[in-house]
């Protein structure tokens, strides 16, 4: 779990607050105790001063130290009166001791014969001072030496620095509470409602800003304010510019959409319309114009392909070559209109005649061509050719003119009288020409002519 912010400052500040106070105690407890050990020198130096003094007056009234037992309850006194002191003592001008007090709980004993006189003057917990003869001329009589009371002085110490101690952590836990309260009010709490706020921000309740961003405040944290208050209004701007574009793309969409299906239904139109044109021009190809019926340009190739799947399949063909006679006197006499019409009611007999399998062209003028199949035998195919030709008995009527018309047809069979497009053609012409000369009627095609032509 994220510790808040301002728990985390409260607890960086503790720490460093705790180290300062530790190294501030340490501080103090070093310069107490050397204070505290300062002190018992100088009591120890009064102390030492005061029975040297004692004794330089009674040298005065005639008395040297080792003549009166009167120090050893100076010592006593001395020792009994200041608990920072361990030891005192008179000594001689060589060192021996001539009266001692210790106190009973001294760790020690220092002021002996057998603590040489060099120590007595090194020693640093021992204060001295030298008895002088008045009467003397001041000469030393002897020596005071008073020495501290080393445990006392460390427990004095430690009592004043268990003070400092509690003084210092009641200091910091001042301290703490003081900057928790601070920073809880001036930091934590707005912080809190800071993320509340930005958490409660949703892109569709942009609209109003947050009560909580509208309270003016003066400091850091108002300026955090100000500035989320500020993004929340750019955004309200953005996200209102964003609907804006959404809104004009979904019409441009629409329109362009809209545009699209024009175009598409245009271009199927069109699409459609060049089929038909197409397959209007396929047909118009392939077609006779002024009798519908299919032209040289469609039954050529047709011919060819009929002779190659009779060829595959073994079964014959027939080819049949028409031409019309006297067709230039009715033009002549009776003029083109009445030609062409006389040319559309002959055709539309000959279809009548033909069967669906059977395909009839007219290559030019008035010639015309019958590709014949399903036909059993010559005598079959030949009677198909009379058939057509009795179309002709019966005069053409056009604008109550009833004209009369013959025509000449040479029948080609499939193999027998050619076994290529050019031959069986040939062979038709020939035979057609042939009867044309005789006066018209139906010929097939002569064998021995074929033989000729194809050798
Ligand atoms: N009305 C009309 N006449 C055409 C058309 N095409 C060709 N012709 C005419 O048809 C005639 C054909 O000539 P021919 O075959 O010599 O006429 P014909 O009198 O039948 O002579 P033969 O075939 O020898 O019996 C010509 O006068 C052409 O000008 C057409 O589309 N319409």
């Amino acid at each position: 779990m994220a510790v808040p912010l301002p728990v985390r400052i409260n607890l960086v500040s503790l720490a460093f607050t705790a180290l300062v106070a530790c190294v501030l105690t340490a501080l103090g407890g070093y310069f107490l105790y050397f204070q505290q050990v300062e002190h018992a020198h100088s009591r120890a130096r009064f102390a030492a001063g005061d029975l040297a003094e004692r004794a330089g007056h009674m040298a005065r009234l005639g008395l040297r130290p080792q003549d009166t037992a009167h120090f050893e309850e100076q010592c006593e006194a001395v020792i009994r009166n200041d608990p920072l002191l361990d030891e005192a003592g008179v000594l001689d001008p060589l060192g021996l001791v001539l009266h001692h007090y210790i106190r009973a709980s001294a760790s020690s004993l220092l002021l002996s014969d057998a603590f040489p006189m060099k120590e007595v003057f090194s020693f640093d917990g021992m204060e001295r001072a030298e008895i002088r003869d008045p009467l003397n001329g001041g000469a030393v009589l002897g020596y005071t030496a008073v020495s501290i009371n080393q445990d006392m002085v460390l427990r004095q110490t430690l009592r004043n620095v268990g003070w400092l101690v509690i003084c210092a952590l009641s200091l910091i836990a001042v301290g703490v509470l003081v900057q928790h309260v601070v920073f809880w009010k001036a930091l934590g709490r707005p912080l809190a409602e800071l993320v509340r706020t930005a958490d409660e921000i949703q892109p569709d309740r942009l609209e109003t800003i947050p009560p909580a961003l509208e309270r003016p405040r003066r400091d850091d944290i108002g300026r955090v304010y100000g500035a989320l208050r500020r993004l929340i209004e750019r955004l309200q701007e953005a996200r209102f510019a964003l609907l804006e574009q959404n809104a004009m793309l979904e019409v441009a969409v629409r329109l362009r959409t809209s545009e699209l299906e024009h175009v598409n239904q245009a271009l199927a139109r069109d699409i459609e319309r060049r089929k038909q044109l197409e397959e209007e021009l396929r047909t118009q190809a392939n077609t006779d114009a002024l009798t519908g019926l299919t032209n040289r340009a469609f039954v050529v190739p047709y011919l060819e392909k009929r002779l190659a799947q009779a060829h595959r399949e073994t079964h014959r063909l027939g080819l049949l070559l028409l031409d019309f006679d006297g067709f230039k006197c009715v033009n002549d006499t009776w003029g083109h209109a009445v030609g062409d019409r006389a040319l559309q009611i002959m055709a539309q007999r000959m279809q009548q005649e033909c069967r669906a399998s059977d395909v009839l062209a007219r290559l030019g003028g008035d010639e015309f061509l019958i590709v014949l199949e399903d036909f059993a035998s010559q005598a079959e195919a030949l009677g198909f050719c009379e058939r057509i030709a009795a179309q002709f008995n019966e005069p053409v009527l056009v604008e109550r003119l009833a004209l009369s018309l013959g025509i000449s047809i040479g029948l080609a069979i499939y193999p027998e009288h050619g076994s290529t497009l050019d031959t069986l053609l040939a062979s038709a012409d020939a035979a057609m020409y042939a009867i044309k000369q005789a006066g018209g009627g139906v010929a097939l095609a002569d064998q021995a002519f074929i033989m000729r032509r194809e050798a």
